[in-house]
């Protein structure tokens, strides 16, 4: 099943000056189970190509189906509720709520989801080893077990497909290698599909496919291998 179909998608700000083209001519599918890194220089646009693969931001022309149905096709709820129960979000500054424990930061989003299973969240916590930590508040936690939170919200509600913007940005190899196997775990034992946004070379070595932008443009797209 394809996750994710552009065909000759393009994103254009108009700015004071002119027309910024952000996204030229994108051609991409993403089938289920695939792991992407998608790469590229500072303002190339792979945040806003995610913004727009996810929904959370609209293109400006080309054809984009998400989980096979057309952009289109979905009201604003529809894809508001696609996106909580079908779509996880990783960002490089982890986004948790401060004055929530790591335990109530993940319950928040399954209460998003409309129910909340205690024992998967704790079955979750124990699966990215925070267990230990379910009654901490983040400003106690180092960066990597901040990043383990913020997968495990990402999570709860089992989202068929994950999206991760630099999330070892701000973790040491260590870290990083860790975050890298559980990234892996995610991917091959429940065939999760991941799109990693990195930097990092040895994050995108690990991907099974790597895209590559250069102003807003695939300029590389090929299986690892
Ligand atoms: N809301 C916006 N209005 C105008 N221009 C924007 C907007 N969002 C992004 N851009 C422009 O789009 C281009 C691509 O930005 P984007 O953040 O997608 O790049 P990136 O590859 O993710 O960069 P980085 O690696 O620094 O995060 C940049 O030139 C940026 O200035």
């Amino acid at each position: 099943m394809s996750i994710i179909k552009a065909l000759n998608l393009f994103k254009t700000y108009t700015l004071q000056d002119g027309i910024d083209t952000v996204l030229k001519d994108i051609n991409l599918t993403i089938n289920e189970g695939e792991y992407v890194a998608i790469i590229g220089p500072t303002g190339s646009g792979k945040s806003s190509l995610i913004r727009i693969l996810s929904g959370l931001e609209q293109k400006t022309s080309g054809n984009l189906m998400l989980f096979e149905k057309p952009i289109e096709n979905y009201s604003t709820d529809a894809l508001t509720e696609l996106r909580i129960a079908d779509i996880g979000f990783v960002f490089q500054s982890y986004q948790l709520i401060n004055e929530l424990t790591v335990y109530e930061n993940i319950e928040l989003a399954a209460t998003l989801n409309g129910f909340v299973d205690k024992d998967k969240i704790y079955q979750l916590m124990s699966e990215l080893h925070i267990k230990s930590y379910a009654s901490f508040y983040p400003n106690m936690l180092s960066g990597g077990t901040k990043q383990r939170v913020a997968i495990a919200r990402a999570l709860i509600n089992n989202p068929r497909l994950l999206f991760l913007d630099e999330p070892t940005g701000n973790l040491d190899d260590k870290t990083t290698n860790q975050l890298l196997l559980l990234l892996k775990e995610q991917n091959e034992l429940h065939q999760r599909t991941l799109i990693i946004i990195t930097h990092d070379k040895d994050v995108a070595t690990q991907a099974k496919r790597v895209i590559e932008l250069k102003n807003g443009a695939i300029i590389r797209d090929e299986t690892n291998g």
